[in-house]
């Protein structure tokens, strides 16, 4: 079971109307790895990344053919349980989004969704996510603040302490550093380094350093195939 991959692709074209995104695409994601996702700007990048997660399917003219397998689930074929589908595959944007509610609140909103029934179990799994996403030190003494008080850096470590509460297996992150300066996309860095040993993760960036750093696997979004950074077809 723990060989099988997390995520892969079997013959996928992904396309809006006639516009084809990926053609006939094959690829696999091992568990705990991080891949790097690259490519031109257009290229497909965010449209792979959401289809993992089922939420190009209100876009439309949006279709997928093939097999997206996510946690040996056909998640396109058959039934799927999308509530499930979207706790165990967390997906994180550019720019954070905030409730422009307490700190607090904004780590425990995917808790009152997916685990209402474990309130009493909130403020420790609230404290555990702030702590994996390396942000606990910094807000422990002010969890009631606005959460939109804090830098762009920090409310993007929130948005992935918000994720992280409800305990993804997966974590799909779209350029989660390039709203951010360069010390605060380091933090980032280190805490996707940090989150491979639990999750696996795919991300999206467009500065190859960048990929080089951080990802076990980098692969390039081109013409509407899916490659290794090498040119190979996956
Ligand atoms: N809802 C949609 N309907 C039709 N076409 C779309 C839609 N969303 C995106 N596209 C097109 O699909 C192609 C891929 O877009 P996508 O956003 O996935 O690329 P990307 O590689 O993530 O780009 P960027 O790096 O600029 O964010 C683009 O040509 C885009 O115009």
């Amino acid at each position: 079971m723990s060989d099988q991959p997390v995520l892969s692709l079997e013959a996928v074209t992904l396309r809006y109307g006639d516009r084809v995104i990926l053609e006939n695409g094959y690829g696999v994601f091992p568990r705990n790895s991080v891949c790097a996702l690259t490519g031109a700007s257009g290229s497909g990048k965010s449209t792979l990344l959401r289809t993992f997660c089922r939420m190009n399917d209100a876009l439309p003219g949006f279709v997928v053919e093939g097999t997206v397998s996510v946690l040996g689930q056909d998640i396109y074929n058959g039934p799927v349980d999308e509530y499930t589908l979207r706790r165990r595959v967390g997906l994180i944007f550019q720019k954070p989004c905030m409730f422009p509610k307490s700190i607090y609140h904004n780590v425990v909103f995917g808790l009152r969704h997916h685990l209402s029934e474990k309130k009493s179990e909130f403020p420790e799994r609230a404290e555990q996510a702030l702590k994996k996403a390396f942000l606990w030190n910094e807000v422990k003494d002010r969890l009631d603040d606005p959460a939109p008080t804090l830098s762009q850096g920090q409310q993007q470590r929130l948005a992935i302490a918000r994720t992280l509460a409800v305990d993804p297996e997966i974590l799909l992150m779209d350029e989660p550093t390039s709203a951010l300066d360069p010390k605060s996309a380091r933090a980032i860095e280190e805490l996707i380094l940090s989150l491979k040993s639990r999750h696996t993760i795919v991300w999206v960036t467009h500065q190859v350093e960048q990929a080089r750093r951080t990802a076990d696997c980098i692969l390039r979004m081109e013409n509407r195939t899916l490659r290794v950074d090498n040119g190979q077809p996956i």
